[in-house]
Formats: structure tokens, C-alpha cells, sequence
């Protein structure tokens, strides 16, 4: 595998001064970021705010008008073979007769990762992935027999199958219930033992209880290095008031709202 310059030490992202444009509407502005190496940095924000563009210029497939982006040091596309990704609609006919497996092997055939000639090691690189993701059982179950939450693993196992440095998600959990959501985040956190993760999420309540880091996307970037959730931050990110964005029962579970009831209250 082609290796890099890039140390631990080095941010594994980095973005400068960066804007970016869609058909002269201004999206991202003035955005400076740095993830460390070993982050689970959660991005949060309103709708249309400017996350999955973000996360798209990580993966390079988008260029920025202004600014500059490097993975490893390098532009995206050069170290790609390093980066996993689950994105955030993932179509799969349910009635086509694939396998889990099946789709933990398309890994090795996406574009820029690294093919190898060796079926049996991608099978075994395939049932490594799905082992790590505790799916290892349901390796030959049909994809349309799994759940929302065991098709979503499934994904991630596809996106490690090449063991990324760098795995990004966008909202990975939309179409898993809040329990699912708990054991995804776990999960999600034992990954990151050996992979750094960027998490795009609305999920508030759980992912300041797994992350290390939080940005606040909305057209500009407020990254926070810590995983607390303010309600300053709140108040600049969504339209709305901060019950509407907490409710009351989320508070009293004492996870990240206390602080938002607090500046609230102030
Ligand atoms: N291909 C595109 N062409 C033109 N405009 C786009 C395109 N993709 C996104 N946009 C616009 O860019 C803005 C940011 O979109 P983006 O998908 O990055 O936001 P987001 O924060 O991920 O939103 P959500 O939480 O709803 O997924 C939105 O106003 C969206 O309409």
C-alpha cells in the first residue's frame, strides 16, 4: 500500500481559509479545521448547514474555490486508499440476492482502493471487517434480511475492508431507533481504538456521551476540542430555541443538556 509522509503527530486533516461554492451560492465559508490523529469528532448542524459538503471535499470529491484541504498531508484523492466511507444513502436493492459478505467484498472494488489479486485474502479481509463490527454470523445472510442497524454495520464493514487510517460517516444512524443508536456509538468508539472518525450526526443527546470532539457546522465551522455541547453553540448553530433543539426529557437524562439548561437559564 502506497504509504505517506504524514506522522501521528501531524493532524490527519486539515483545512485552511477554505470556501466552497455551489453554482455561486456560498455553502462553507471561512472554514479552519484540524483533526488529530485517534480523534471521534462528531459534526453537527442544521439542515442544509453545510455537512456533507464538508465531508465531500475530505474525500476530495469535491475542490474548494478558496482555501485548502490535505488528508495525511496530501490532497484527498492521492491517499483515498486510506479512507473509509459510509455515505449518508447508501442504495441497495433489498431483493437482489447478495450476501453481507457480498457487499464487504464491493470494498475492495471501489474506486482508488487497492485491488488485490487474492480472492481468499479478500475473503478473509472481508470476514476480519465483519468480525470487527460483531457481524461475523451473518456473513451469508441476504442483505435484504437484515435490519436497518445490521445493514448500517454492514456498510462500515465495507468501508474498513481495506483498514482505512481515517473513516468518515454521514448520519449513519437516520434510520436506526434510539437504542440501536447507543449500540452503534459503542461501537462506533471501539473503532476508534485503531482508526480516526469524523461523524456527521443529529443525533445531540447520544454522540456527546462517545465523541471526543465536536463541530458545529452552519455555513462557518465552530469546532469545539472538547465533546461539550453548549448552549451558546446551540444558539449559533439552529434556528430555533433551544427547547425545540433539547427537549425537556433530555435534559433530565443528564447526558449534554444540563449545560445547555444552564446558559438557557443565565
Ligand atoms: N450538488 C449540489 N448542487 C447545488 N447545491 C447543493 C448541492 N449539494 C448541496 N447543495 C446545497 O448546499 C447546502 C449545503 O448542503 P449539505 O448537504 O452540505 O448540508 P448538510 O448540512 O449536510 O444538510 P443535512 O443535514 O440536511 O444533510 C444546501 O443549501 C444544499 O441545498
Amino acid at each position: 500500500m502506497r504509504s505517506t509522509n504524514h506522522t501521528a503527530s501531524d493532524p490527519i486533516i486539515q483545512v485552511t481559509d477554505l470556501d466552497f461554492t455551489y453554482n455561486g451560492q456560498r455553502v462553507l465559508e471561512d472554514v479552519n479545521l484540524e483533526v488529530g490523529e485517534g480523534d471521534f469528532i462528531a459534526m453537527i448542524g442544521p439542515n442544509g448547514g453545510g455537512k456533507t459538503t464538508l465531508l465531500k471535499l475530505m474525500l476530495g470529491l469535491l475542490k474548494p474555490q478558496r482555501g485548502r484541504i490535505r488528508v495525511m498531508g496530501e490532497p484527498a484523492v492521492r491517499v483515498s486508499h486510506h479512507i473509509g466511507y459510509v455515505p449518508q444513502d447508501v442504495h441497495i436493492n433489498r431483493r437482489f440476492p447478495i450476501t453481507a459478505l457480498d457487499v464487504v467484498l464491493m470494498g475492495k472494488l471501489a474506486p482508488g482502493k487497492r485491488w488485490s489479486a487474492n480472492k481468499a485474502q479478500d475473503r478473509r479481509d472481508a470476514m476480519d471487517a465483519l468480525d470487527r463490527i460483531d457481524m461475523a454470523d451473518l456473513a451469508q445472510r441476504r442483505i435484504g434480511e437484515l435490519s436497518g442497524g445490521q445493514r448500517q454495520r454492514v456498510f462500515i464493514a465495507r468501508a474498513l475492508v481495506t483498514r482505512p487510517r481515517l473513516l468518515l460517516l454521514d448520519e449513519p444512524t437516520a434510520s436506526i431507533d434510539s437504542r440501536g443508536q447507543t449500540e452503534f456509538y459503542q461501537l462506533l468508539k471501539r473503532l476508534n481504538r485503531d482508526v480516526t472518525i469524523v461523524v456527521v450526526s443529529h443525533d445531540l443527546l447520544v454522540i456527546s456521551t462517545y465523541v471526543k470532539s465536536v463541530a458545529c457546522v452552519n455555513r462557518r465551522l465552530h469546532y469545539h476540542r472538547q465533546a461539550e455541547i453548549t448552549g451558546d453553540m446551540l444558539e449559533t448553530m439552529y434556528p430555533c430555541t433551544v427547547e425545540e433543539v433539547c427537549p425537556v426529557e433530555l435534559v433530565t437524562h443528564g447526558h449534554l443538556p444540563h449545560r445547555v439548561l444552564q446558559h438557557h437559564e443565565e
